[in-house]
């Protein structure tokens, strides 16, 4: 079993009250990990590591000297790939190609592409007439907002966390950094990348623990944090920013969704089953950007139902090194009764349970696990709670629609906005309806596909803020204005 220790001005620390927690295998429910509970003092001392870096030698390096140690962090998680792969999928559980070819190369790129957007963003400048007529000249400055305070998920921990991480040094800030307690190990892991590289002590810190009365809401509160970064549960985020109305904090918050995919009678129809089959259940269902809504045409409707229950049933269940497995287990069990739950009020609810809606039959050494089917119903009312509330699970509802208008109002009858996926070959049709879709994110014909510059982020109750390319530096500086009288 592995110790997981806060990681607090360099060095891997227990807590004071030396107050541990169980992380538990989503595999078979065994203790993995042994984790050290961050208590007000821990926040306290990473807090402050974090303050004295700002003031220490990480506050007096150029953006150019940044910029190469970030290129250096990235490098190092290249190297040390394996070790990252391992660490997350013990505590996700996710097959390993999700982890080798999505989730740990886009850690290393949010290093990356956050230093280069640094390194070549201009500043603004106006220049101004005076009644001497001589003018002025305004240039504005960009400054770290200070210490941040990152709060991470647990569906792909470490993309969520570097997501976050990546621009915060970039921008010359400093963090500490509260990984889910589902999901430790990567942040822990990346300490071991920032000391190998010299990244200066205080600049990274991790502090483990939960999140009400825990390390969560004492790093929130703590008056030395100066923004806090958030994705999670849209509960959750009210809760922070409560918290960080206390001395008028900024945040950034990517939260829940229901996000619905559009499917037109003119759609290529392989391609959209295949990545609605990819946006429903990729990850177990566990990505804050996927498919629990399906719209469909009528025309096409019934053959889609069938095209997408025959993916669902090819899923293979297994272990993440198992490399025929595509399809993990949920990320606990306390996660999986809430699956569940929806499943069964599916049921109650009057769905037609099209496939799945329970538990797979799993040998032995798995059963205890927290594995659920993935499944499709159709037949719920627009308003049914499965149909209305974020499960974040594998599973989704699909309903037929008969106009353009129609299928609008249906994809924005949610107090949700973060991503939707249409599908159509009818290029004025894509741009006309991506433009009534209420949400931060649109694909067209595809989902997924991203591009670290662009906008990033959830309408209504799916966020606040915008993160990526230079929408990042709006969250991760402060800007100052110049007046030069000429
Ligand atoms: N939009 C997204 O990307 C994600 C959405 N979710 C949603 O959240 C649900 C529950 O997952 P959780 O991990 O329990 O989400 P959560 O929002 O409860 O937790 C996310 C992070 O916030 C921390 N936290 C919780 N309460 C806090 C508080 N009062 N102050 C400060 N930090 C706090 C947690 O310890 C964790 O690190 C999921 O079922 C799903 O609906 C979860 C993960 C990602
Ligand atoms: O690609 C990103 O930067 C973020 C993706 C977000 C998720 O996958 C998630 O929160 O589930």
């Amino acid at each position: 079993m592995r110790l997981v220790d806060n990681f607090i001005a360099g060095e891997y620390l227990a807590s004071a009250s030396s107050r541990r927690f169980d992380k538990r295998s989503p595999l078979d429910d065994r203790v993995i990990a042994s984790v050290a509970e961050a208590g007000r003092g821990e926040i306290d001392a990473a807090v402050g590591a974090a303050r004295a870096a700002l003031a220490g030698e990480w506050g007096a390096l150029t953006t150019e000297q940044r910029v190469d140690l970030l290129h250096g962090v990235a490098n190092e998680i290249t190297r040390r790939f394996e070790d990252f792969v391992a660490a997350e999928m013990a505590d996700t559980g996710q097959p390993g190609h999700v982890m080798r070819h999505v989730f740990i190369p886009r850690g290393a790129a949010n290093f990356k592409v956050f230093a280069d957007v640094v390194k070549n963003v201009a500043s603004e400048s106006f220049r101004m007439a005076t009644p001497d007529g001589q003018g002025a000249l305004n240039y504005a400055i960009r400054v770290p907002k200070g210490v941040i305070g990152v709060i991470c998920p647990w569906n792909a921990p470490f993309m969520l966390m570097t997501w976050k991480v990546g621009p915060a040094l970039a921008c010359g800030n400093t963090v500490v950094v509260k990984p889910s307690e589902e999901s430790p190990q990567t942040a822990a892991l990346l300490g071991e990348v920032m000391n190998a590289v010299g990244v200066p002590k205080g600049v990274y810190n991790v502090v483990h623990g939960f999140g009400p009365d825990s390390a969560g809401e004492f790093l929130t509160q703590h008056p030395g944090v100066d923004a806090i970064t958030f994705t999670g549960e849209t509960r959750t985020g009210a809760a922070i920013m409560k918290a960080a109305s206390e001395g008028m904090r900024d945040v950034s918050f990517e939260l829940g969704g229901k996000n619905a995919a559009i499917v037109f009678a003119d759609c290529d129809f392989d391609a959209a089953v295949g990545t609605i089959f990819r946006s429903a259940f990729l990850n177990t269902g566990q990505v804050c950007l996927g498919t629990e809504r399906v719209y469909v045409e009528r025309p096409i409707f019934a053959r889609f139902v069938q095209a997408l229950k025959a993916r669902a049933e090819t899923v293979k269940y297994g272990r993440p090194e198992d490399h025929d497995a595509d399809y993990g287990p949920l990320i606990s069990q306390a996660h999986r009764q809430k699956v569940l739950s929806y499943y069964r009020k599916a049921v109650e609810e009057g769905a037609t349970v099209v496939t799945g809606g329970g538990v797979p039959e799993m040998p032995e050494a798995l059963a205890d696990g927290a594995w659920v089917q993935p499944t499709i119903w159709t037949g719920l009312a627009d308003d049914a709670a499965v149909v209305r509330e974020e499960i974040f699970g594998p599973c989704c509802h699909i309903r037929p629609f008969d106009s353009e208008d129609e299928v609008v109002g249906l994809a924005n009858d949610t107090v949700y906005g973060l991503s939707t996926t249409i599908w159509t070959t009818s290029l004025a049709r894509a741009h006309r309806v991506a433009a009534r879709v209420e949400v931060g994110i649109t694909w067209v014909n595809s989902w997924f596909l991203r591009d670290l510059r662009t906008p990033f982020g959830g309408s209504k109750q799916s966020g606040i803020g915008r993160e990526g390319g230079v929408h990042s530096l709006e969250f991760y500086t402060e800007t100052r204005n110049i007046c030069v009288k000429l």
